[in-house]
């Protein structure tokens, strides 16, 4: 944990950024990653939100364990949030996320309306950490290149509102979140869905925490994807990655099986979903 580092200031500084765009708000749509909903929720801003109503996205459900998607929904449902999961790599499935939000805010805009204010458009923002997909979403929206996106922590940049339909409208700048670093199994999660460079933690034992994980949670899926047996006991991390080194003919560097080559091709089919359908934590765990 040693080389995880903590920045105070930047966390300041994006508190001070949501709270200012969180007043001309309706409705805000926190993003998570449906690998690790909890590791990937920031609580820092539950005292910015205050009473605005919050729909939680669950993003990559595609990659994520369905089974244990649908137990977090309810978790969050049960703690009061609007809940829902979506793959935003599938084209049309932003236009969930407006219905929903639409729904929720029906009643606010009918009181509002028997008011006699006059009608206006919704308007919602979306938060999250790094690489939960902020971008993506809005650029589905936006229907045009608007930001960035990329499979790397941080690139979201450059304030302006996009017109989604005549009800709703969106902030095009998301509100970036750091991710917390609560304590190692939370780092380490929020490493595996690619939020924070795996680098910052050592990687053997990222890679010794997955694999383990896996062979507990997720009966054969190592071991079908490289032919192998792991057995949890004594050397079997070295065995295992002698094992997948051999599998995939990654040649030995004098003599010595080249575990760098093996993480990484380990974390590539994580990444890219060939070892697929996992989810790291569980609600209530
Ligand atoms: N499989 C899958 N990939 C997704 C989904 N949503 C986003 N991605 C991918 O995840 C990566 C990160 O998405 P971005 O939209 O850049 O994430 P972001 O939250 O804007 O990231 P930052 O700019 O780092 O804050 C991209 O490669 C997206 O294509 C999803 O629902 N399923």
């Amino acid at each position: 944990m040693a080389q995880i580092q903590w920045f105070p200031g930047h966390m300041a500084k994006a508190k001070r950024e949501i709270a200012e765009k969180i007043k001309l708000i309706d409705i805000v749509v926190e993003l998570v990653d449906a690998r690790a909903p909890y590791s990937s929720k920031n609580p820092l801003f539950n005292g910015i939100v205050n009473n605005k109503p919050r729909l939680i996205v669950m993003t990559k459900e595609d990659l994520a364990n369905p089974k244990i998607t649908k137990k977090w929904i309810q978790y969050y449902k049960d703690h009061g949030y609007y809940a829902m999961s979506v793959n935003l790599k599938q084209f049309n499935e932003y236009k969930k996320i407006i219905q929903v939000c639409k729904e929720i805010l029906k009643d606010k805009m009918e009181r509002e309306a028997k008011k006699g204010l006059k009608p206006r458009a919704m308007r919602a923002m979306v938060l999250g950490i790094p690489n939960v997909g902020k971008s993506t979403f809005i650029n589905r929206l936006a229907k045009r290149k608007a930001t960035v996106t990329g499979n790397k922590p941080g690139v979201t940049k450059a304030q302006q509102i996009i017109k989604v339909d005549k009800d709703f409208e969106l902030f095009d700048t998301p509100g970036v979140l750091w991710p917390k670093f609560e304590n190692e199994t939370v780092a380490r999660n929020i490493a595996l869905i690619g939020s924070i460079k795996q680098q910052i933690l050592p990687r053997e034992d990222l890679f010794m925490y997955a694999v383990e994980h896996l062979v507990k949670n997720y009966p054969r899926s190592v071991e079908n994807r490289y032919q192998i047996e792991i057995d949890l006991e004594g050397d079997w991390i070295e065995k295992c990655y002698d094992d997948i080194a051999s599998n995939k003919k990654i040649k030995p560097v004098r003599g010595i099986t080249d575990y760098e080559r093996v993480m990484d091709m380990f974390f590539t089919d994580l990444f890219d979903g060939a070892i697929a359908n996992v989810t790291w934590e569980l609600p209530y765990e």
